[in-house]
């Protein structure tokens, strides 16, 4: 897309609209393309009457001004958007290779190689992220997707906050959630740190750290930092020394980011092509 893309007055009548992509709580993902330049887009589309209704203007101004400001590779891009009536969308980078959760399904769980590899992108993401003062907070597999070389984009910004403090908004989904943030107490970038450690153990074990049959049992669990390596799959003891350095109560002595990217496993492990891209 044009660089100038933000500030063009886009308008449906731009786009030839495709298959369905997605579904989320507020609205439908559709491939499209743009008419005249035949660029392939995904174009995210949401009610106005749902967001009116749950009164989310604010939520959905702050995730359009923060993904239309975020350039990395590992970050879908907003081009811009638009609205008509009853109706706004999202003009989105297309991700080729579709949602990285069906590839944990479709797996069952992943090789170190490929867990190392997608916990390092989120991480240089991340840094980008918080570099920028951006805490995402809903960081979950349902919410990266993969281009078309399988490399990771994180999506859906709608949980993300600008802040240069303390939070107190709460958000996600009970599994992905630091103990700060399922007690709804104030917290800060090192959520996102805890979620590395749950989304590194998930991507090795094919299930989350602290699943469990009812969300107050998930709570419990995760108050308790009640965490177990299961014997199989077989699952090395450097993986697990940088999920426990990550699953820890105290948010100020959680590895750090920096930390994370030179840590054994991930320097053993990463795939250098699929992490160390430069920000465009
Ligand atoms: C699915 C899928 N299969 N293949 C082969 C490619 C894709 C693909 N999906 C996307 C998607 C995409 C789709 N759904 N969702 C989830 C969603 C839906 C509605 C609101 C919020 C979030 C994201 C995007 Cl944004 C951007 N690029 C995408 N690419």
């Amino acid at each position: 897309m044009a660089s100038n893309s933000v500030k063009r007055n886009w308008s449906i009548h731009d786009f030839e609209i495709g298959k369905p992509l997605g579904k989320g709580k507020f609205g439908r993902v559709y491939l499209a393309r743009e008419a005249k330049s035949k660029y392939i887009v995904a174009l995210k589309v949401i009610f106005k009457e749902q967001i009116e209704k749950y009164r989310l203007q604010h939520q959905l101004k702050r995730e359009m001004e923060i993904q239309t400001s975020l350039r990395h590779p590992h970050i879908l891009r907003l081009y811009g958007w638009f609205h008509d009536a009853e109706r706004i969308f999202f003009i989105l980078e297309y991700a080729h290779g579709g949602e990285l959760y069906g590839e944990l399904r479709r797996l069952g769980n992943l090789c170190e190689k490929q867990a190392a590899t997608y916990i390092a992108s989120l991480t240089h993401a991340l840094a980008y992220c918080h570099e920028k003062h951006v805490i995402h907070r809903d960081i979950k597999p349902e919410n990266l997707l993969l281009d078309h070389e399988g490399r990771l984009k994180i999506a859906d910004f709608g949980w993300s906050v600008q802040s240069k403090n303390k939070r107190h908004t709460m958000c996600g989904t009970l599994d992905y959630l630091a103990p700060e943030m399922v007690e709804n107490k104030a917290h800060d970038y090192a959520v996102d740190n805890w979620t590395l450690g749950v989304l590194c153990y998930e991507f090795l074990y094919g299930v989350p750290p602290f699943e469990a049959d009812s969300q107050a049992d998930t709570f419990r669990r995760i108050m308790k930092i009640d965490l177990a390596f299961p014997s199989t799959p077989q699952v090395s003891d450097e993986a697990k020394v940088l999920i426990t350095q990550l699953l820890v109560k105290d948010s100020s002595k959680r590895l750090p980011l920096e930390k994370i990217l030179k840590h054994p496993w991930i320097i053993m492990n990463a795939d250098p092509n699929g992490t160390f891209s430069k920000y465009v």
